[in-house]
């Protein structure tokens, strides 16, 4: 009997890694196995840096492909969540060593996602089959006009939960019976980290990138006023890696309440917590004037505005959102973060030659938005 065939998936984040395994079906993918293996804050703080965490990493995906591979399968490709690359066009792209050195020595940023190539590229090479990743957080398609800030020295740029926004429009998409291709919505990601991006017929057209001026997160600061930031740096009283800190890991609720778990700040809120109540709404009202601004890139003529992300699973935090912005356009809720399943559709895409993919280095210029 012929073995059935799977593709193996991973996505690491700041404390964790999602690994699955998806069985190829002629109708589509079927999940047989779906981990989020955390990681304890003491693991994690022996290394100086992501790569390091690799060799730490990798063993934990081997130990879940040998625990949850069944006998009669096999795997037949692997797909790892892309991380901070040059800018690059949405789609995939085939994983080769140049791919994995450049993720583990040269990202642009640090951050967890640097690993997704690395890992899943292992994997592949134990099993003999090719590694892929698909919309890496470094998709940056955003028009000239988009990229103009208030200083030719500082343009924007694009930095964004690429994955996951392409994959719940194009759930959209099926729901309303249109093409992905044709879709106009705003999308919010929130999870840790936020996204609220415009998406332009299968394009990421803006987004508030949280190295700019955005909402803050469970963990992140967002926009904070510049003049004082630029003060601080120059007082001698912080470090680069303490001002960091603060912006990215340990602002948004975490400065304010001491907790990144919303679930947490909402029974304190339930419990009578004024000051935990006020940092929610402003949290809910910035959201919301992000959500506004991307309605406006799309001229608010939208098939509407997506949730998505682990903080859309808090039937208060949809409510609370519709209670704002609901008069924009319909909103639909997507929740939790399906990168694991938009990697494996991505690859099966690419292995039923429905979609090409890149070879790294893909050389593309984010002004022009063209492939040399
Ligand atoms: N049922 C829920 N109600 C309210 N908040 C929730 C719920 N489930 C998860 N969250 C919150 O969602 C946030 C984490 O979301 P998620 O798991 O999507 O993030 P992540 O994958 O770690 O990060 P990112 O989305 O930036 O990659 C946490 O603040 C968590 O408390
Ligand atoms: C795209 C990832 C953004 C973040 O982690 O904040």
């Amino acid at each position: 009997m012929e073995k059935a065939r799977l593709i193996f998936t991973v996505n690491p984040g700041a404390t964790s890694t999602k690994c699955a395994l998806y069985r190829v079906q002629e109708y589509g993918l079927v999940c047989v196995a779906s981990e989020n293996i955390e990681h304890p804050a003491q693991d994690l703080a022996a290394f100086n840096s992501i790569t390091e965490q690799l060799g730490y990493r990798e063993k934990v995906v081997k130990e879940f492909v040998e625990r949850n591979l069944p006998e009669n399968a096999r795997i037949v490709a692997c797909a790892g969540r892309g991380g901070m690359l040059t800018p690059l066009p949405s789609g995939v792209i085939k994983i080769n060593e140049e791919l994995v050195d450049f993720s583990l020595n040269r990202p642009v940023y640090q951050h967890a996602s640097n690993l997704g190539a690395p890992l899943a590229y292992s994997i592949a090479r134990l099993y003999n089959v090719e590694a892929f990743i698909a919309d890496p957080v470094s998709v940056d398609e955003f028009p000239p006009i988009a990229r103009i800030s208030g200083s030719p020295d500082f343009p924007r740029f694009s930095f964004v939960h690429a994955l996951n926004i392409r994959a719940t429009v194009r759930k959209l998409a099926a729901q309303l019976n249109k093409r992905f291709e044709d879709m106009r919505c705003v999308v919010a990601h929130l999870g840790g980290g936020f996204s609220i991006a415009a998406v332009d017929r299968g394009k990421i057209v803006d987004n508030d990138n949280r190295m700019e001026s955005a909402p803050f997160t469970p963990e992140r600061a967002g926009g904070v006023p510049p003049i004082p930031l630029i003060e601080a740096c120059f007082s001698g009283k912080y470090t680069k890696q303490q001002l960091m800190k603060k912006l990215y890991g340990e602002g948004g609720l975490y400065a304010y309440l001491g907790t990144k778990d919303l679930r947490e700040v909402l029974a304190r809120i339930k419990n009578g917590d004024d000051y935990a109540k006020l940092i929610y709404d402003a949290m809910i009202y910035q959201i919301c004037k992000e959500i506004a601004a991307m309605g406006s890139v799309l001229c608010f003529d939208m098939d509407g505005i997506i949730i998505t992300g682990g903080i859309a699973c808090s039937e208060e935090v949809v409510r609370d959102i519709k209670n704002r912005v609901g008069r924009l356009g319909n909103i639909y809720v997507f929740p939790g973060s399906n990168e694991n399943e938009a990697l494996a559709e991505s690859v099966l895409r690419v292995l039923q030659g429905r979609e090409s993919y890149m070879t790294w280095p893909v050389n593309y210029d984010p002004l022009t938005g063209r492939i040399n």
